[in-house]
């Protein structure tokens, strides 16, 4: 049987012509694939997988204030750049501070004590990976819909490793809280707490700061990026945990800092790059001097004599220049501390302190 102006003059029978149809059609899908897969493969070279770090300080606000409308408006404005990247093609992961936010809710406890039994500082830090995630994963959804990008973003409830008697636990540098006056300080210094006087701007409380260790969600975190997630974890650098008597993690009161926990969180994901958005648009040498000279491209090498000659403020620039020379020295490809405003652009321009390998 033929049927005319469908099977081609001489063809044989429709069975085997059927079967020759769907190999040439299948060899056509598979060239078409192929090339489509080149295609993608050729711009994966330039894309990335990055790890967005957003200061707590520069998610509170021009004065500090952390009023929830001002933390809105600084995440909206990192969010619509994040969704920059996404929309790029990159694989972005995005952790955050929570200095001013954990303090506040520590503070709040405090004055609140009369009336309900206070929780502890690992419990506080929870409760802002809860706040900010959710703050994040709204701007974030926003900010991926504006490029027509309806992937799933997810925040993530993440506990860091850390040694209970690390030295830093008695020696607190990690600034929380809001500003305040010398009498306050005064105040609190008297009932056993620990403040630190940071110039025009007031006192602030200090509390422990232990070095990250691991990340204990790291293998979730890799996974649920592979899987095209947009993930944001390892918030105010990670609920500090150690092992308890039982097999599993007890909390650990404490604050680690973001930074140093943004630099493991890039090597759970196998990151190339990282970007530390703060409220500031570069270091400094000279901080603090009437000699400041913003610092552009570097190495490695020039950020370790750097952090030796003692350029930057604890608990503030110093460990996020340590964390991106950490970074790149263990392999990562740039590392960049910048602005907020700066961060789709910090991924391949000339923005903000660039680290590069030596
Ligand atoms: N060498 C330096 N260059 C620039 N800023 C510095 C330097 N040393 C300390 N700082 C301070 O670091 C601050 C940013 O760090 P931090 O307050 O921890 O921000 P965030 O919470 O946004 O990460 C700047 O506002 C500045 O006051
Ligand atoms: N946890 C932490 O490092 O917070 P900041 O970014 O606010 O300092």
């Amino acid at each position: 049987m033929t049927i005319a102006g469908i099977y081609p003059t001489g063809s044989k029978d429709p069975i085997s012509l059927l079967a020759t149809t769907l190999a040439s059609c299948s060899n056509d899908f598979r060239r078409e694939d192929r090339q489509e897969t080149t295609k993608r493969n050729a711009s994966k070279e330039q894309d990335m997988r990055i790890v967005v770090a957003l200061g707590g300080n520069a998610m509170s606000g021009p004065d500090g204030a952390s009023r929830p409308q001002d933390q809105q408006v600084a995440i909206e404005l990192a969010a619509g750049h994040i969704a920059e990247l996404v929309a790029a093609g990159h694989d972005v992961v995005v952790t955050h501070g929570n200095g001013p936010q954990v303090g506040n809710i520590l503070l709040k406890n405090e004055l609140s004590a009369h009336l309900l039994a206070p929780v502890p500082l690992d419990w506080c830090g929870a409760q802002t990976q809860g706040t900010l995630g959710f703050t994040l994963v709204n701007a974030l959804e926003r900010g991926l819909a504006a490029h027509g990008d309806h992937r799933d973003v997810v925040a993530l409830v993440t506990r860091t490793l850390v040694d209970p008697d690390d030295p830093a636990m008695s020696t607190p540098t990690k600034a929380i809280g809001p500003y305040a006056s010398a009498e306050r300080a005064a105040r609190g210094t008297a009932d056993g707490q620990a403040w630190r006087d940071e110039g025009e701007r007031g006192w602030r409380r200090i509390v422990g700061s232990p070095e990250p260790q691991d990340i204990l969600e790291g293998a979730a975190i890799a996974a649920l990026v592979s899987s095209g997630f947009l993930v944001i974890a390892a918030g105010g650098g990670g609920i500090p945990c150690a092992p308890d008597s039982r097999g599993g993690y007890r909390g650990i009161e404490a604050v680690i800092d973001k930074d140093l926990s943004a630099t493991l969180l890039a090597r759970a994901i196998d990151a190339d790059t990282l970007i530390i958005a703060t409220d500031v648009e570069h270091a400094v040498l000279g901080w603090g001097t009437d000699d400041e000279r913003p610092i552009g491209r570097v190495t490695t090498g020039d950020m370790r004599r750097y952090l030796d000659a003692g350029h930057f403020g604890v608990g503030s620039m110093l460990p996020k220049m340590e964390a991106v020379t950490r970074f790149v020295e263990s392999g990562g490809r740039r590392a960049v501390v910048t602005s907020l405003a700066n961060i789709a652009a910090a991924v391949d321009r000339d923005v903000g302190t660039v680290i590069l390998p030596t």
